[in-house]
């Protein structure tokens, strides 16, 4: 039976870069929110979840921080994944065109200087991957989303502008979770 990991978002999500880089034998599965990763470890669909626990620029994923210790998971490693913020729009648009960027709050967070720069209006998404793909599935010019150059690939969307993160280094620590507290009892 294949072993599966549950993330946030959707491919091109760092959730989904998280997986393929420190679980590269597990197959991802695609969740809504960050409670959907951690109810289905649960319940024993994954057995095991991916998430985001701090930023090295934007501080701790706050929804994350009250989750784990409200729910019976146990953190069973910890990894930092580089993080580069790209922004990203539809084919043929130009960065004068663009009137609003979109993305996941913490994605906006790290991007600070050159958003204020930009000095555009600002839209949060569930996910810096599922902005892409709306973007992607949307008509709409004049929008941009900051998201990973994975994204881009996967979405068919071009980079305006790239590495708009406040500092170069910039990478967020993922935590690996597992129902309760024996390791032994992975699926
Ligand atoms: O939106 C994504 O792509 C996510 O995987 C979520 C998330 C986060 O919640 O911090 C993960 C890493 C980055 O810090 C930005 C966003």
């Amino acid at each position: 039976m294949t072993k599966l990991v549950a993330y946030q978002g959707c491919p091109g999500a760092f959730g989904h870069e998280a997986c393929l880089t420190f679980l590269p034998d597990r197959e991802p599965v695609s969740q809504l929110g960050f409670a959907q990763v951690i109810e289905a470890v649960l319940d024993k669909r994954t057995g095991l979840g991916m998430l985001p626990l701090r930023n090295s620029i934007a501080g701790m994923v706050r929804e994350v921080e009250s989750l784990l210790p409200a729910r019976p998971v146990t953190i069973i490693s910890r990894h930092w994944l580089p993080i580069r913020l790209h922004l990203l729009g539809r084919r043929g648009a130009r960065i004068e065109q663009i009137h609003s960027i979109v993305s996941h709050e913490m994605a906006l967070a790290q991007c600070g200087i050159s958003l204020a720069r930009l000095d555009r209006t600002i839209l949060t998404a569930p996910n810096t991957a599922a902005a892409a793909k709306a973007l992607a599935e949307g008509r709409d010019e004049g929008i941009a989303v900051l998201a990973s150059e994975a994204a881009a690939a996967l979405y068919g969307l071009s980079i305006l502008q790239r590495d708009m993160q406040d500092k170069p280094d910039n990478r967020t620590e993922f935590v690996i979770v597992a129902a309760g507290e024996r390791q032994d009892e992975l699926q």
